[in-house]
Order: C-alpha cells, then structure tokens, then sequence
C-alpha cells in the first residue's frame, strides 16, 4: 500500500489459501504481460490461460517465463483438458504439463459429459503430477444442476484430490453460478457454503457486480476468479472496502465521521 489508511480489512498474504485472485489470459502479448505482472502480480495470485488459448498464442514459452519470473503459477483452461479428453489424449495432456513445467492443471466438464467417477480418477490421477483445480458447471445454459448436485460433485471432487473447485461463470459470467442476466444464483451459493468450506471455493467472478456479491457475503477474503487484468486492481479495492459498492461494508459505524 502506498500511505497509511484504517479501518481495512485485514487481507490474507501469499500464498494465499483465501483472498486469492485468479486472472484470466486470454491472449495478452508479451508486453503487455510484462505490463500484467507489474501491475498487478502482487494481487493476482494464480493465472488461468483462458480455456484453449495456450494453443494458439504466440511465444508461449516466454510468456510462461514471464509470470514464472513474477513468482505467479499459471494453469491451462479446463476446456484444452476437454479437448484432450474428448480425443481419447489424457496421456498426451499429462505430457503437456511436464513440458511446460506446470504446476497446476483444471479438470472440468463444462463442455463436455464425462461419467463422474471418471472426472474424479482424472483428478486422482493428476493431483499425483500437480495441483488440481477441478470445476463444476456446465457451460450450457440450459443445463441447470440442481444445489444438491453441486454440492455432492465438489465434495467427491475435493475427495478425489482437487486442491480447489471452482464454480464455473464463463468468461461472461452468465452461466453455472449465474443466470443468463448474470445476476447470481444465491440460493444456490447459501447451499453451497452449507457444505463446502469457504476457502475451497474458487467463485468465477467475472462482472463487478458478482465481485461485489461475493465481497458482501463472504468478505474480502473470497476467493475469486476468471478476473480479467484490467479488473485486478479495480477489484482489490473492492476487497478493501475503497469503491463505493463496498464503501460502507469494512467500517467501524462507531469510529465513522459521517459529517451530517
Ligand atoms: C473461461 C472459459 O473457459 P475455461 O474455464 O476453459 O477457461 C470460457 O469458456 O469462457
Ligand atoms: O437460483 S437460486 O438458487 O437463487
């Protein structure tokens, strides 16, 4: 922080269990990944390249140096680990993984069905080589999952092995955790956080206003992600209480200077 303020929540440090910030890459150029991690690598704490865009993005060996130099772990997004899977190619992607050195991997079914039982020996399966993030949500709208399933898929995935699980939103924010207006499934969420503990949960997160949901439930310490990086900073004075969506939600009413 650049000068002293009070009354702030107090924010977790790396490595964080809670408070994290998962960005999404969906193609940033070296530069302005440079740009990326000076700015904002002290709040970003893992960085997803957006579902099969390591595929096509140019340097992407350099690019992975760049945030390896900046001490952020990157991961490849769930639907390349689909296209593998759905190609019969688990080996080819658990080679993929050695190759660029990755630390982390997502196993998701949002664009494709597996079995369940398959998802979660996937998940055994890698959690032997890396850090697992698995999600759960479908990416087609019309597949609403009923609460309960929620929350039994991200137990037995965490079970299987999953460091985290991730609630699936899209880029847009307009799927799983959300309806179509983007406007959050709450009651869905409240059943969640009945089961599954808070710092588990990785909440896609894309809008400010789901950011803001989240912030007011469940305080500056949510963990949230597919965070665009210009939204990194933004989104961190959401977190502290510095924006007027959150303005209010970290103050002592007792020491505020209302001056009416
Ligand atoms: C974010 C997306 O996918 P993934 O989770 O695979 O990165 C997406 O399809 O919008
Ligand atoms: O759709 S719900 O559970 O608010």
């Amino acid at each position: 922080m650049n000068y002293e303020l009070s009354q702030l929540p107090e924010r977790t440090s790396k490595p964080r269990e809670s408070g994290f910030t998962m960005a999404m890459d969906k193609g940033l150029s070296l530069r302005e990944t440079e740009n990326f991690v000076e700015v904002a690598g002290e709040y970003v704490d893992i960085v997803k390249l957006g579902w099969a865009t390591s595929f096509v993005t140019p340097n992407l060996d350099k690019k992975l140096s760049i945030y390896e130099a900046a001490g952020i772990p990157v991961y490849f997004g769930g639907t390349l680990f689909e296209a593998f899977i759905v190609r019969d190619m688990f080996e080819d992607y658990r080679r993929l993984l050695d190759k660029y050195q990755l630390k982390y991997a997502e196993v998701s079914d949002g664009s494709i069905e597996i079995n369940h039982d398959r998802k979660c020996e996937f998940i055994r399966a890698l959690s032997d080589q890396v850090t697992v993030l698995s999600e759960v949500g479908s990416k087609d709208a019309e597949k609403i999952i009923p609460p309960y399933k929620w929350i039994s898929l991200m137990q037995a995935e965490l079970d299987a092995g999953a460091w985290k699980v991730i609630g699936e939103a899209r880029e847009g924010g307009n799927v799983g955790l959300f309806r179509s207006t983007g406007e959050v499934r709450s009651g869905l969420v409240d059943e969640i956080l009945t089961k599954i503990p808070f710092e588990k949960i990785i909440w896609e997160a894309p809008q400010k206003g789901q950011q803001v949901f989240f912030i007011k439930l469940l305080g500056a310490n949510v963990n949230l992600g597919n965070i665009a990086p210009n939204e990194i900073i933004p989104l961190e004075t959401i977190r502290l209480g510095l924006r007027g969506d959150t303005f209010s939600d970290f103050l002592d009413k007792e020491q505020t200077n209302l001056l009416k």
